[in-house]
């Protein structure tokens, strides 16, 4: 089974309007929308939930208060300021570290479980897809990202997948290492302005740190045809694959509006340009995949 990752290194380079058009045109494909902090596939998708799963993030201190002895050496060592004067654990500040249960010395504080969010498992109609939310201010968006992985590989095990697309998050984070570790190859989605470029390089040192092979999609190659040129140069110089070029278009906007995809957004010449552009993008990328 391959694993596909889309990725940008910056934000609203239109990763997630290729991404979901991918989910549109692959075969037999399991869809994960691993960009946790900031999902939106499903304004595109529409899925049905089927399936509700509980994510326990980070754990969290609690304190038995009839143990404790007011010493005050767990508030003393907690480096987050996570315990206030009269010794309660504030909840929002609490990284889960331990070192309060570690110092207590009357073993009044136990470590325990944090419910940080819900993963889905879900219904499309290009698939099943497996997605998630973060609870407000929680912040395991990494160890979410590989939850929602082994979920996408329990549908495609059910199903008989033999791809699975990845949404990944923008950035070059931690939750986008949990995103591209192990997949078969990563499409980077950039877009020629100076930022675009400059993220650009940076996850593509992430994805080669990695050994994940890569291979570049670029968005509104014409609002700056000098920068579209500074990035072909650039892959071609570090032997990467540039699967296409789309220009910029009012058809993405369109879509999402309607949520649909780019490829079901056909009603008039320029539309099907749009998406026969996509769909070559696509098959350059399954070539590449087939060949790595
Ligand atoms: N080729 C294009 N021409 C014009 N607009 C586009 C193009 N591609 C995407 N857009 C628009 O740019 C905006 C951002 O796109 P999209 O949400 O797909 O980006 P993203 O990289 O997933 O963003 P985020 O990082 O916020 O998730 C959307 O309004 C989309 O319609
Ligand atoms: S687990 Fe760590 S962060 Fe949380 S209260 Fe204890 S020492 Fe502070
Ligand atoms: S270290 Fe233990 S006994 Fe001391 S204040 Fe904290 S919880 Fe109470």
């Amino acid at each position: 089974m391959k694993q596909l990752t889309v990725i940008s290194g910056k934000g609203g380079t239109g990763k997630t309007t290729i991404a979901a058009a991918f989910a549109s045109l692959a075969d037999n494909a399991v869809i994960a929308d691993c960009d946790v902090d900031a999902a939106d596939m499903h304004l595109i998708l529409a899925p049905k939930i089927t399936e509700t799963i509980d994510f326990y993030g980070l754990k969290e201190a609690s304190i038995d208060s009839s143990l404790c002895i007011q010493c005050g050496l767990c508030r003393e060592n907690c480096r987050f300021d996570a315990i206030t004067d009269d010794i309660r654990i504030d909840s929002l500040e609490c990284e889960g570290c331990g070192v309060c249960a570690h110092v207590c010395p009357e073993g009044a504080i136990t470590m325990v479980e944090r419910k940080a969010g819900d993963a889905y498992l879900s219904e499309t109609r290009f698939g099943p897809m497996a997605h998630a939310k973060l609870s407000v201010g929680e912040e395991a968006s990494g160890k979410l990202v590989a939850f929602v992985r082994e979920n996408a590989r329990k549908l495609a095990d059910r199903y008989d997948k033999d791809m699975i697309i990845i949404d990944g998050p923008p950035g070059t984070g931690c939750s986008v290492i949990a995103s591209i570790t192990g997949v078969d190859m990563v499409a980077v989605i950039t877009e020629p302005s100076v930022s675009g470029i400059h993220d650009l390089e940076r996850v593509l040192g992430v994805a080669s740190h990695f050994n994940v092979p890569a291979v570049v999609c670029i968005n509104q190659y014409d609002i700056n045809e000098e920068n579209t040129r500074i990035i072909e140069d650039y892959c071609r110089e570090n032997g990467i694959n540039v699967v296409g070029k789309l220009p910029f278009s009012k058809i993405p906007t369109k879509a999402m509006i309607q949520e649909i995809t780019v490829i079901e957004y056909l009603d008039n010449e320029l539309s099907n340009e749009f998406s026969e552009k996509l769909k070559e993008i696509w098959e350059n990328m399954m070539r590449s995949l087939k060949y790595d």
